[in-house]
């Protein structure tokens, strides 16, 4: 699904990414975790092509798409929920949802409002509401939203849970196990390592824009040390 190797990235002249791979198997949920500042965030930037890469390569189900322009990585399929969370608060949950609606990829089973609606019942209730008077939560479950009505083939979230109380927290685990279980690719940068180790299938962590260790979540539970130092939790 996506492959991602030896890749190096900059923010000017300040070099953050030296050593970045990992891969994302059809229907896996993958995790990046890593202490802040450790580039999680830049590497999800580099791949959807908002920053470009100095060297290395990113595979798109099979497609080069090292160089390839945001707008592109979006079209050939990979939705993003950014760390920044952003909705178009003048327009209701409904338009907003709407707005970036695409089934170009011809997915079975396409997003529609209404699986949406069922994803997320508070975004039914509120679907006539203006965006911007929706609380930090909903906004986010409305990211998800939208970002899914795009049919993804690869989802990636950047810390979706960062922030939120507990119980919208519970929400949006449960709406990613229910996405798994339909066979939806994921990519998750979080920082609750417990439900990450029973949700995803493999793990990489990040250590100064260097990918430092893989594995699966029973590696995982073995080198808790490992975890400890590297993410810090
Ligand atoms: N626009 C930018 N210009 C210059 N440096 C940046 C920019 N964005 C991030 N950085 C720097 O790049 C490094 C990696 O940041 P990044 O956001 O990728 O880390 P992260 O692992 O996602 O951490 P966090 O959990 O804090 O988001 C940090 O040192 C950060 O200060």
């Amino acid at each position: 699904m996506l492959s991602v190797e030896g890749l190096q990235a900059a923010y000017g002249a300040s070099r953050i990414l030296f050593d970045v791979a990992l891969e994302i198997g059809e229907g896996q949920v993958v995790t990046l975790l890593g202490r802040n500042g450790m580039g999680k965030t830049t590497t999800v930037r580099t791949i959807m092509g908002l920053l470009p890469a100095q060297s290395g390569k990113v595979q798109l189900r099979g497609r080069d798409v090292t160089a390839a322009a945001p707008e592109k990585v979006a079209r050939l399929g990979v939705g993003l929920v950014p760390e920044s969370r952003q909705v178009f608060p003048t327009l209701t949950v409904r338009e907003n949802l709407v707005a970036t609606a695409s089934n170009r990829l011809k997915r079975n089973n396409p997003w529609t409002l209404q699986r949406v609606y069922e994803m997320f019942p508070r975004l039914r209730e509120r679907a006539g509401q203006s965006s911007g008077t929706l609380s930090g939560g909903e906004q986010q479950m409305l990211v998800i939203g939208r970002a899914l009505m795009t049919n993804p083939h690869l989802l990636i979230l950047d810390e979706a849970t960062e922030g939120l109380a507990p119980v919208i927290r519970r929400e949006i685990w449960q709406c990613l196990e229910r996405l798994k279980a339909e066979g939806q690719s994921i990519l998750l940068i979080d920082k609750n390592v417990e439900v990450l180790k029973r949700l995803a299938d493999h793990h990489y962590v990040l250590e100064k824009g260097r990918t430092v260790w893989s594995g699966t979540s029973a590696d995982l539970e073995r080198d808790s040390e490992l975890v400890h130092r590297h993410v810090g939790i």
